[in-house]
This record gives structure tokens, C-alpha cells and sequence, in this order.
């Protein structure tokens, strides 16, 4: 039994839960439900950060399918910190990946599955066991009753916006799986977590699962969208680099549009609109940035403000009065957003001042100052806080109000007249210090007890580093005095304070879309910061991937060194790039940097580039070997596998899917073959792809393949005893300048080892450039991918604007360019016929050092000498292959 099975066992037993199969209450009353609430769950403890850097919140998802070769998901997600239900339903593969992707996103504190699916053992259901760990999550399951869509529509049309029900209804009209688990998903929070919502107060809304770039945790973590992978606390990871934001709203929002990019064009020119704007008017990003740094997480106080206690205590009441004050604070601070904006032109930044009309929110701020006195407000410190809340209510509302605040203020004047008397008395310098769990204690310099003890008056003595902590009896009964006025005052106040409450509830739709606006003008005004600071361009969205002098925007901001631009051009003849180069040359950085540059356009962020225009890319698949050591070679090379599997299952030609050193886990032979079947499904499968590999075998092979390129990044080895990294991105392969060898004298090997290791790697090579010249396949191949290069460029003239004369004169270029290629083509075909007259000799050499080749190669890192006659018969058969596709495009 493997480690990860017994985990797997051991977390689900940890974490199961059974509701009682008692009957489900037909109606949302909450009579009767109370029976429900001693049941006790275990779960394990959910760390603060799950594996990719969610904050952690009190998430309720439901999950249910229906099977079949194609399954359909329904999920729903109800954030109780954030006060939000939101409903999905998804066509899915076998594999999941979209359902794992949600979740991912989403980070569900507790997963709710129906008991059934545990039975069963579903594919869904072991998958989401295996993930447990990663998405910091414990898996529940429930009774089938409670997965009822009748109790979800109901549910529906008592908690959603009153102006909301109608369209929430329309849009989920069909998509039954995910009606269900809203009901389960409620059912749960009711009965085991004793929490209701009061009716019209649940912002729900359903989300398509069209709408966003799929990626996959594996994706999400080694392109370091959201973590970075040596330390998880950096922010060395593309949210961290973007995320300017100012408000917790805004980090949000910003954490999930980088974990699903958009995929509608409309939404992010909208997005690109205003963030031009935004980063053109000078004053107006500063009037913003001033506005959003007082704003506090509405999210949070709205939820508290929705969730209605089942057992009201003192402490709830104190929650509730201090999140009126927040509130308070919140509505003042929307006018001076409201202002920041005046002149807006572009569409979203005028939504956006719209939704924070100061006409739309006077109401609730008359509201408040009906109940809450003028000068109150918010204050992070405790002991000002707890004036705030003592003072918060206005005292017309109950008339003993003012006696317990009169006594309130007596004892703590009564406090401070024993400080200054303990002062006087002992010759101390006291301070009087307040924490919510101590209450009222001293504190004093060490220093001053160097030649004598504290007397025995003061008590709960502790000493923490240079300071002495304690406090007396006297101290102590009056700060109980204190906290008994206060208490009395949060009872007088809370009748008035529930009551504000109710009246405030009415406007939380209002309330809640001022608190999205805020967010997105936050997030819009974070990339502005970036933009600004770091010369981000806007960029287009086209049917082509082309980036001029494109950076990488995390290694850009965090190396000591300048970093070194470069280009990317990518259409269906270029769809495949092989990147090859020597070790530490840039080819990691340079394949990441187009995976993250589409993800930042693809969230209406401008990019680090002089030009770049991006095609919608609907999934984004990256396969990076994160730790290069020889052992975690080994070890993961069946996780390598699995990875591209999944890939190949589920890449399409709107992919995106970078690839870095597949097969090295493995035998160069064994990888190169590896490597060299992968790719061509790749190839098939007409996605954009940038493959970079050591092994320069394989890029050879495909070089003539249609829609290949050849690429690599430039080394300058014109010092014998020197690599200069030049990090520039070259045509074609990577030359056998045999880096391994060069490397080796520079470590220094003996020289005869390398002298004889040059010699067999220089034949080697020679021989194989004869017998790839002497393919007849090869040439034709050729020949078939120049001409496809042709069509593809006369199809973008006649899609684009030249005309007339300018057109006439391209066209003559590209005729005589074209006759150029296809005679040297030709030549060297007539080159090769005499060439392999001689190749014979040269095969017996050929075999002869093969073997002693063996041993040399392994020095010099990935040559793969055993392969090369692999390789020439599969160039062959898959330049055939290419030649059948080529006939039918
Ligand atoms: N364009 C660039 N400009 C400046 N520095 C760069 C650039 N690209 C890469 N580097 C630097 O070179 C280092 C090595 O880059 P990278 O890991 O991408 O190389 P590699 O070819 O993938 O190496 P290996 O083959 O060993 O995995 C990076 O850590 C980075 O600091």
C-alpha cells in the first residue's frame, strides 16, 4: 500500500459527515431544525493558506453529476464570509479537469458530495478525494434528500435579491444539477453550521462555465500565478507582482480573474478601455488611489450584517455594533470614489461611478445617522473601539443609555486616578495599557527594577523582553466596572441596533454592487500602478500571437540583472515551437513569459511588451519540470506522464500549453521516443505550443514537419574557455557547438577525455546531417511546408489592409522570396542524390562508433547518440504523415 492511498483513507475517515437521515423539512421555516444542531463533525483542521495561496474563508460547496461518457457538474458555492452563492453547472471530460479547476478557484472549506457517489466509489469522487490536500478542503457527505431542486428553486426565491430572482431563475432554468446542490449546500449550512440568511439578502448568481481559461492546478503552480514555488509567502508569483490593489475586495477579485481569465472579447476591450483611461489621466488615478485606500472590506461587513445568528449572545452583539460602525465608515468613503471618477469616459469606469451615485447611497446614510451618532467611527485599535461602540447609539433611542455611559466614563476616570496614584505611591513609571482579553494592565521599563522587586500590590506579573507586564486588584475591579457598563450599554443599544439592521437589509443589493464596483476599480487601478511604473502596452486581440520584445513580468521585477526582451510569433504554420538551447540559456523563462503574458491580457491587464497582440485562449496547459535534481528526476517521471496525458485529453486548437524538458526522467533513448510522440499529438492537435527540450534529436526530426518551427536561444562560445548567456531568442535549432563539451572544459575534464569525446561527437554529427539530406520524404516535406507557409500568407493579405500598388509590390517580393527557397530546396535535393552514393562507406564508421559514443554521450547531456537511427526512419514516417495532412488542408 503506498503512503498516498493510506492518506487518502485517513483524511476521508477524518472528515466524513452524515447528516442524520431524519426527514428534510419541506419549507425554509426554521422551526424544528434545532434538532439538528448538537450534531457534531470532525474535520481536520484547514490551514491558513491552501497550496495555491487562497485566503482561507468558510466556503460550502455542493458538488453532483450525472454520468456518462461526457459527465455534466453541478456545483454551488456559498461563501459565508463573503455573503455570496454562486451556482454552476459544467460539461466535463473524464478527467474532470473543469470540476477541479472550480474548485481550485473557489478553495471550498468543506466539499459536500452525495453519500451515493462515496458508495460507488465515482471517478468524481476519488478525484476529488486525491485532491483534498491541495484544496485545502474536507470532503462531507450528505443524504440524498437534501439535494432536492425544489428546495434549491425555493431557496432561490427567498434569499436571492429581490430584483435579482427573476433573471437568477431564467439562468439556471435547465441547469438542474446545480439547483441541486444549492438546496444541499443550504440544507448543510442551516442544519450543521446553525447559520440562515434573512430572505432577499443572498447575492446568487451563476456563473457559465464558457465564460474563463480553463488552467489546472498543475498549471496554476508551476507557472507561479499565485504562489511562487520555492516560498510560498513571496510574492515572486503573477498575482503577487500585480496585485497593487488597495482594498481586500480588490486583492480578491484580482486573485480570481488571475486564476480564470476572461474569454470574451467585449469584456476585455471594455476592460482595456478603462484602463487606459485610467492610466492616461494622471489625476484621476491619483484621486482614485487616494479614495481606495480608506475603504474597508465591505464584502465582510455586509455578510456579518446578512448572516443572522441562531443563538443572538453578547458577543454577536458586539460584532453587530462594530460592523455598523465599519459600516458607517464604508458608506461615507463611496463619495470621494464617486468624485475620483468625475469625467470618466471610457463604459466600465462610468458603470462604475454610476453604481456609487451619492443619490443611491444618501438613503442608507440617512438611515445610519437616524440610529448612530455623527462624530462615530472606525477604530482598529480595541480599547478605541470599545469607546466607539459605547458611544455608537444615539441616546434619544433609550433614555438609560446615558446612565450606564455616565458610569462607563466614571470608571474610566477611576482607572486613570489609580495609575497616577500607583504612579506617586511606588515611584514608577506606569503606562496603562488595553487588550480585549486582559482587559486593562500595566506596563513598565525593566530598568526600573534592577535594584529593587515591584512590590507586592501588583500581580500577573510577566516579563516580556525589556518590558514588565502586571496589574493590581484594584486595577482589576475597576476595568470589571468598565466592562460591566459596556455591557449594559450593548444591550441597551442592540434593540436599535437590530432594528437598524433590518432597515439596512433592504438595501444590500445596492450596497453589495458598490462593494463589486469597488473592487474592480481597485484591481483596474492596481494594473494602472504596473502600467506606469513598468511600461506595460496595451494588447490586441487577434487571430495571431505575436509579441515584440515581450518580458517576463515576475523574473523582470525581482533579478538584479536587466532583462533581456524578446520576440514571439505564433500562427497555425508556426504552431509549433521547439525551443532548444543550452542549460541555464532562457528557455524556461522564455516559454513561461508567453503562458503569463496571455494570462495577464486575458484579465484586461496590459502586457510587458512594445507590441502584443494574443488570440483567446480557452485553456492553458503548462508542464515545467520544477526541480531538476537527478532523483526527483526519477521519481517524477510518472507524474510527467500523467500531466501530458491529461493534457493530450483534453488540448484543442484553442490551447495554449507550454512544455519544458519532457522525458529527461527517463533514458535518452527512451525519452527521445517519449518526447518524439508527444509532440507530434501536439502537433495534431493544432494547439499553439512551445516545446523546449534538450533533446536536439527531436528537433531536427520535426523540423519539417508542418506547422514546426525550430528556435533557440543564443549562446556566444567564442571564448574558448567561456558561455556567454545572451538570452536572445535565434531561428532555427541550436547549432552542435556540443555545449556538454564545451561545459566540460570549462569544469576542466582531462583532455584527452574531451579530445576523444569531440572526435566521436563530431562524426556522429556529420553523419547524421547525410542522412536527413538524403531523404527523399524530407524534401518533399519541405517543399509541402513551403507552400502551406505560402497560402497562409496570401490568406492574412487578403483578410488585411494593403491594396493597390502596396499589395502589388508584396506580391512580387513574395513570389521571387518563394522561387529562392523552393530552388535551394531543389539543390540540395540534387546534392543529396550524390551524397548517398558515399553514405554506405560511411555507415560502417558509423556503427563502429556508435557503441564507444554511448559512454561520451552521457557527459554531454542530452546528444542522444543511440538514437539517431530512430530518428531518421521516424522523420521519414512522419513527414508521410504530414504530407496526407497537408493534402487535405
Ligand atoms: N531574457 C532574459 N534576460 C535576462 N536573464 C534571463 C533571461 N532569461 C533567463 N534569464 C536568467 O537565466 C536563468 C536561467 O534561465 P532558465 O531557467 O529559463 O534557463 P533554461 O534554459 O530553462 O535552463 P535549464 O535548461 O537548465 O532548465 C534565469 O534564472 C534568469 O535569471
Amino acid at each position: 500500500m503506498t503512503s498516498r492511498s493510506t492518506r487518502i483513507s485517513v483524511s476521508s475517515s477524518r472528515s466524513q459527515l452524515h447528516l442524520p437521515a431524519s426527514p428534510a423539512p419541506a419549507s425554509s421555516s426554521n422551526a424544528g431544525y434545532s434538532q439538528y444542531s448538537s450534531y457534531e463533525y470532525s474535520t481536520r483542521p484547514r490551514t491558513a493558506m491552501s497550496t495555491i495561496g487562497v485566503e482561507s474563508q468558510q466556503i460550502i460547496c455542493a458538488i453532483s453529476e450525472s454520468r456518462g461518457i461526457a459527465p455534466t457538474v453541478g456545483l454551488a458555492f456559498v461563501n459565508l464570509d463573503m455573503g455570496e452563492a454562486v451556482l454552476s453547472q459544467i460539461p466535463d471530460s473524464q478527467s474532470y479537469v473543469r470540476t477541479l479547476h472550480k474548485l481550485a478557484v473557489f478553495s471550498p472549506s468543506k466539499i459536500l458530495i452525495l453519500d451515493t457517489a462515496a458508495k460507488t466509489k465515482s471517478k468524481l469522487f476519488c478525484l476529488i478525494e486525491e485532491n483534498l490536500d491541495d484544496l485545502n478542503s474536507n470532503l462531507i457527505l450528505l443524504d440524498r434528500r437534501y439535494w432536492a431542486e425544489t428546495t434549491g428553486v425555493e431557496f432561490i426565491e427567498q434569499l436571492g435579491f429581490v430584483q435579482d430572482v427573476d433573471s437568477i431563475k431564467m439562468s439556471v432554468d435547465g441547469n438542474y444539477f446545480s439547483v441541486c446542490c444549492f438546496a444541499a449546500a443550504m440544507k448543510f449550512i442551516e442544519l450543521a453550521l446553525n447559520k440562515t440568511f434573512p430572505p432577499h439578502s443572498l447575492r446568487i448568481r451563476y456563473e457559465a462555465s464558457e465564460g474563463s481559461m480553463m488552467t489546472d492546478l498543475s498549471t496554476i503552480r508551476s507557472l507561479e500565478l499565485i504562489q511562487n514555488l520555492q516560498n510560498q509567502k513571496s510574492r515572486d508569483c503573477l498575482f503577487g507582482v500585480l496585485n497593487e490593489t488597495l482594498t481586500p475586495m480588490g486583492s480578491r477579485l484580482l486573485r480570481s480573474n488571475v486564476l480564470q481569465p476572461l474569454t470574451d472579447q467585449q469584456t476585455l476591450d471594455t476592460r482595456y478601455d478603462a484602463l487606459e483611461e485610467l492610466s492616461t489621466k494622471e489625476d484621476m488615478f491619483f484621486a482614485t488611489r487616494a479614495a481606495l485606500k480608506t475603504i474597508l472590506d465591505a464584502d465582510k461587513i455586509l455578510t456579518h450584517l446578512i448572516i443572522i445568528p441562531t443563538k443572538p449572545s453578547l458577543q454577536s452583539t458586539e460584532q453587530s455594533i462594530n460592523h455598523i460602525i465599519m459600516l458607517k465608515q464604508f458608506v461615507v468613503s463611496i463619495q470621494p470614489v464617486y468624485e475620483a471618477l468625475t469625467g470618466a469616459k471610457s463604459v466600465m469606469l462610468k458603470e462604475i461611478r454610476r453604481n456609487c451615485t451619492p443619490s443611491s447611497i444618501d438613503p442608507i446614510k440617512e438611515l445610519i445617522d437616524e440610529f448612530v451618532n455623527e462624530d462615530i467611527t472606525y477604530a482598529k485599535q480595541p480599547l478605541e473601539l470599545r469607546n466607539q461602540r459605547t458611544y455608537a447609539v444615539k441616546s434619544g433611542v433609550n433614555g438609560l443609555l446615558d446612565v450606564a455611559r455616565q458610569t462607563y466614563k466614571e470608571a474610566n476616570i477611576d482607572v486613570h486616578d489609580l495609575v497616577d496614584e500607583l504612579q506617586e505611591t511606588h515611584k514608577l513609571q506606569l503606562d496603562l495599557k488595553y487588550d480585549s482579553a486582559r482587559q486593562y494592565y500595566l506596563s513598565l521599563n525593566a530598568s526600573e527594577l534592577e535594584d529593587r522587586n515591584l512590590p507586592s500590590v501588583f500581580i500577573n506579573v510577566i516579563r516580556k523582553n525589556n518590558k514588565v507586564e502586571c496589574s493590581t486588584l484594584d486595577l482589576r475591579k475597576r476595568s470589571q466596572k468598565i466592562s460591566d457598563s459596556h455591557t449594559e450599554v450593548l444591550l441597551m443599544s442592540d434593540k436599535a441596533i437590530q432594528e437598524l439592521i433590518g432597515e439596512i437589509r433592504v438595501y444590500m443589493s445596492v450596497l453589495f454592487k458598490v462593494s463589486e464596483s469597488i473592487a474592480m476599480l481597485d484591481v483596474l487601478s492596481s494594473f494602472a500602478h504596473n502600467v506606469t511604473l513598468h511600461d506595460y502596452i496595451r494588447p490586441r486581440i487577434t487571430q495571431t500571437l505575436g509579441i515584440k520584445a515581450g518580458r517576463h513580468p515576475i523574473k523582470e521585477k525581482v533579478q538584479n540583472t536587466p532583462f533581456i526582451p524578446n520576440d514571439v510569433f505564433a500562427t497555425q504554420q508556426s504552431r509549433f515551437q521547439i525551443i532548444t538551447g543550452c542549460n541555464m540559456s532562457g528557455k524556461s523563462t522564455y516559454i513561461r513569459s508567453i503562458a503569463l503574458l496571455s494570462v495577464m491580457a486575458q484579465i484586461g491587464c496590459f502586457v510587458p511588451a512594445e507590441f502584443a497582440a494574443f488570440p483567446i485562449i480557452k485553456q492553458l496547459f503548462a508542464r515545467i519540470s520544477i526541480d531538476d535534481s537527478i532523483e526527483a528526476n526519477v521519481s517524477t517521471f510518472a507524474a510527467e506522464m500523467r500531466e501530458t496525458a491529461f493534457i493530450l485529453r483534453n488540448i484543442d486548437k484553442n490551447s495554449l500549453v507550454i512544455i519544458d524538458e519532457l522525458g529527461r526522467g527517463t533514458s535518452p533513448r527512451d525519452g527521445l521516443a517519449i518526447a518524439l510522440a508527444i509532440a507530434e499529438a501536439l502537433v495534431e492537435s493544432r494547439a499553439l505550443v512551445w516545446f523546449a527540450t534538450h533533446f536536439r534529436d527531436l528537433a531536427k526530426i520535426l523540423a519539417e514537419r508542418n506547422g514546426v518551427v525550430n528556435k533557440h536561444l543564443a549562446v556566444d562560445m567564442s571564448d574558448a574557455d567561456k558561455m556567454a548567456m545572451l538570452y536572445k531568442l535565434t531561428d532555427g535549432v541550436v547549432s552542435e557547438e556540443h555545449y556538454g563539451l564545451q561545459l566540460a572544459k570549462v569544469m576542466p575534464l582531462p583532455p584527452d577525455v574531451i579530445e576523444y569525446a569531440t572526435q566521436v561527437a563530431e562524426k556522429l554529427h556529420e553523419q547524421v546531417e547525410r542522412r536527413k539530406k538524403a531523404s527523399k520524404a524530407v524534401i518533399v516535406g519541405r517543399k509541402r511546408k513551403l507552400i502551406l507557409g505560402l497560402r497562409e500568407e496570401l490568406v492574412h493579405a487578403c483578410n488585411g489592409a494593403m491594396e493597390g500598388p502596396v499589395l502589388q509590390s508584396w506580391l512580387q517580393e513574395l513570389q521571387r522570396e518563394f522561387g529562392v527557397r523552393m530552388t535551394a530546396i531543389e539543390r540540395e535535393a540534387d546534392e543529396a542524390d550524390l551524397e548517398s552514393l558515399a553514405m554506405d562507406d560511411d555507415m560502417a564508421d558509423f556503427e563502429a562508433v556508435t557503441d564507444d559514443a554511448a559512454s561520451v554521450s552521457r557527459r554531454d547531456g542530452y546528444e542522444a547518440t543511440g538514437s539517431e537511427e530512430m530518428s531518421t526512419q521516424y522523420a521519414e514516417s512522419t513527414i508521410e504523415d504530414d504530407n496526407n495532412i497537408a493534402d487535405k488542408y
